[in-house]
Order: C-alpha cells, then structure tokens, then sequence
C-alpha cells in the first residue's frame, strides 16, 4: 500500500467508525449528559482516569469542564486521576499500578459523583480498579470502551452508562472517544446553560 492510500485508508476507517458509532451512541451519549448535568447542577464533581491515549482524554475532558468548552459559564468540578506524577508513582511504587487510579478515587470520590472511565479494550486492570473504588463510594459510572466493552462493559451496572465504541482498533476507539468527549461538553453547557 501506497503513503497516500494509507493517510486515505486511515480517513476513510475514521470516518466509518463514526458512522457506525452515530448509530450506536446517539442515545447511550444523551443519558451520559442528563446524568452529568443532574450531578454537576447537585454540586457532585466528576473525576476521569485512563491509560496512555485514554489517560489524555481524562485530561482533556478535566481541562473543558474546569475551564470551557465552547462557551463561556461557570467553572465545573472534573479532576484527571492521570495526570498528578507524585501520586501516579508513590501509589504505582508503594502499592502497584492496578491501584493507582481506585486510590485517588476512594480519597477524593463522593456518592453522587461521577466517575469516567475511559479504556478501548475495557480490560485495564487500574481502571477496573477505580471502578470497583467508585462503588464502594456510591459513585454512578460512564464507561467510553471499544473492542466490545471487555471486562468493563461486563462489571456495568443497571445505573452506569456504557458508550462502547463499535470498533477493534485501538486508535479508530481512541478518536471517536474524543468525538464523544466534546458531544459530551457540548451537551452539558446545553443542559446547564440552553441553546
Ligand atoms: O494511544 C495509544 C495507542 O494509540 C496507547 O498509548 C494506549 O492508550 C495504551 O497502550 C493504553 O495502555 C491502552 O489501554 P486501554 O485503552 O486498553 O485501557
Ligand atoms: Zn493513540
């Protein structure tokens, strides 16, 4: 295969993955927003982990809640558990990595929060962790997966929302997963603010 017909292959996988997801998520991505709205509008904050590519969209999705999104309003409480170094090593050293993300959320996690958890494959040992943590704390759950859910799409409860992206590849997920995030901005200013 040809440099251009790659960059083109990589356009066109991107674009079908979307496709298919605006089938799939249109409505699982609407109850993520009426549940963020009702907790953000009740004073509960939102706290995001993942890995690698998912440990950035944790990040950026804190950065538009605390900051803005598109619109200006007031400042709204999200954390990234991904991006504190002194925490990610002493917990990942002292205890071990699958702990990393359930300890941020035991310390810092309230019932009525809510808890992000973003993994394309649904099967990261720290994220399953954090999970489980966000229980414990009467935490409510919106899982961004792919690859079938995996054991995350599993371990869902009756109340959490699971916006599992229809694909296999890891980097097809991770675009549509930034897709979701910023339909999931869009939504809460719309929810908190009007048209
Ligand atoms: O961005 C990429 C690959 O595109 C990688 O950094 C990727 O995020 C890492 O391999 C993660 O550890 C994968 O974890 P997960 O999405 O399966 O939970
Ligand atoms: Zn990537």
């Amino acid at each position: 295969m040809s440099l251009v017909h790659r960059i083109q292959q990589h356009f066109a996988d991107s674009i079908a993955t979307k496709q298919a997801a605006l089938e799939s998520l249109t409505e699982p991505i609407a109850m993520a927003i009426d549940l963020l709205s009702e907790a953000l509008a009740n004073d509960h904050k939102v706290l995001a982990c993942g890995n690698g590519g998912s440990a950035a969209d944790a990040q950026h999705f804190a950065a538009e809640l605390v900051g803005r999104f598109e619109r200006e309003r007031p400042e709204l409480p999200a954390i990234s558990l991904a991006t504190d170094t002194s925490i990610l090593t002493a917990v990942g050293n002292d205890y071990s990595y699958d702990q990393i993300f359930a300890k941020q959320v035991r310390a810092l996690g309230r019932a009525g929060d809510v808890l992000i958890a973003i993994s394309t494959s649904g099967n990261s040992a720290n994220v399953i962790t954090a999970i489980e943590a966000a229980r414990e704390r009467d935490m409510t759950v919106i899982a961004l997966t792919g690859k079938g859910g995996g054991k995350i799409g599993a371990m869902l409860g009756d109340d959490d929302v699971h916006l599992c992206v229809p694909a296999d590849r890891t980097a097809r997920i991770q675009e549509t997963h930034l897709l979701v995030i910023h339909c999931l901005c869009d939504g809460i200013d719309y929810s908190l603010l009007g048209d």
